[in-house]
């Protein structure tokens, strides 16, 4: 039997912040574009799923199947077989931070399934997966994107491919990578006015969707780590991994050691005093701390921390959750390409999920 090419089965693993905003920008998407037809064929939380024999779950019902669903989530190689066995082809899109899912994309995309993913873990662990994804795609012609796993929605990662593959030689990235970092920091220690209380304002950012699952990730400098270790790849410079590099941590000493994201965040009011003294510190200069990150290509050199700012220069004076990100390049010479603008928060990091699956789309179907 010939294999359809104007229908796409679409897998959903994740239903958290992302997850939801992606569910409601494919509901328009598949109104919009009705070709290739798009079928929702699987949708998992940690502890549930919601799938058929006939392939085929209410994308507008999607979110209300699964929580009525009594079924177990297929396991990673189960799911790999189902989607392979689907009517067409298939695409994978992991909304979790799952390093377990992330462990699978090259099993994934070995079965001809295209995978899109805001989860940072695949591109930013060990060398060998970065390898082994890329190769089982090139192998088996599937398609990975991941461009919300840096700046959320914002064009970082098809803005570094298209410097380098038209033969631009990058130089150095440097800016302000997180969404809740910069949160804090622009609410915490603004350049006008006192700013908020730390613990306060890394509560309000969980709240809102900017942090990861655990905003100890975020907090410890490993989110940022793992977005420069991506950039460098893809720029050239083989990092081997997001500890391979001097990151600085906000967490508490006496902290590290608590068991689970909620303690750390009933805990964190008593540690308020560590982040105004880094405050008063810059204050005194007449400057403002921010939490940056860098990528010297040339020193091969990658670091992550606190840094001082003039109230006048650019970093400090990002607003709510936006990134900043600066490519200094042969071709663009000492004025750097810069990307600015919201870098974490649902709706803005399923638009780039939502944008990434377009392109596999016009690729496969
Ligand atoms: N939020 C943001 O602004 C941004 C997020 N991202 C990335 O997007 C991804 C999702 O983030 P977000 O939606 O905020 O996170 P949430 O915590 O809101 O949602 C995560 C979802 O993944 C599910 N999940 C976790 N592990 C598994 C697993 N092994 N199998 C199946 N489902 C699983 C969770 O299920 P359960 O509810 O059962 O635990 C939950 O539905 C992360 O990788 C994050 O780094 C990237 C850019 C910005
Ligand atoms: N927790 C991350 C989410 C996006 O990657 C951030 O705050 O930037
Ligand atoms: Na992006």
């Amino acid at each position: 039997m010939a294999t359809p090419t104007n229908q796409v089965f679409i897998a959903v693993i994740g239903a958290g912040g992302v997850g939801k905003s992606f569910l409601s920008q494919l509901a328009a998407l598949a109104a919009r574009k009705p070709t290739p037809k798009l079928s929702l064929c699987y949708i998992s939380s940690s502890k549930k799923a919601a799938f058929n024999s006939e392939y085929s779950i209410g994308i507008e019902t999607a979110l209300q199947e699964l929580a009525s669903s009594s079924k177990q989530p297929l396991s990673l190689p189960q799911l790999a077989d189902h989607l392979a066995a689907a009517p067409a082809k298939a695409v994978l899109v992991d909304n979790t931070s799952s390093q377990d899912v992330a462990d699978a994309y090259p099993l994934f995309l070995s079965r001809g399934i295209s995978v899109v993913t805001p989860n940072k873990k695949a591109f930013s662990g060990s060398y060998k997966l970065w390898q082994d994804i890329f190769t089982a795609a090139a192998t088996a012609g599937s398609k990975v994107y991941h461009e919300s796993s840096v700046g959320a929605g914002l064009p970082v990662i098809s803005t570094l491919k298209d410097l380098v593959d038209t033969g631009d030689e990058v130089t150095k990235i440097e800016g302000v990578f997180s969404g809740t970092m910069s949160f804090l920091f622009n609410s915490f220690a603004p350049v006008e006015g006192s700013g908020g209380q730390w613990s306060a304002e890394v509560k309000k950012a969980k709240e809102l969707g900017y942090t990861e699952p655990d905003p100890r990730d975020d907090l410890n400098g490993l989110d940022v780590a793992r977005k420069l270790t991506i950039l460098a790849r893809l720029a050239g410079l083989p990092v081997e991994s997001p500890t391979s590099f001097p990151v600085q941590s906000l967490i508490p000493k006496e902290l590290e050691s608590v068991s689970s994201g909620d303690e750390f965040l009933e805990k964190l009011p008593g540690f308020d005093s560590q982040m105004e003294e880094t405050k008063s510190a810059a204050e005194k200069q007449g400057k403002v701390v921010r939490f940056v990150g860098s990528i010297d290509m040339t020193s091969k050199s990658v670091k992550v921390g606190l840094e001082m700012f003039d109230k006048s220069h650019p970093i400090a004076a990002l607003k709510g959750s936006d990134n900043i990100i600066s490519f200094y390049t042969k071709r663009y010479g000492s004025n750097p390409l810069i990307i600015q603008g919201a870098g974490a928060g649902g709706d803005v990091t399923a638009m780039g999920v939502t944008s990434d699956l377009i392109k596999v789309l016009s690729q496969i179907a």
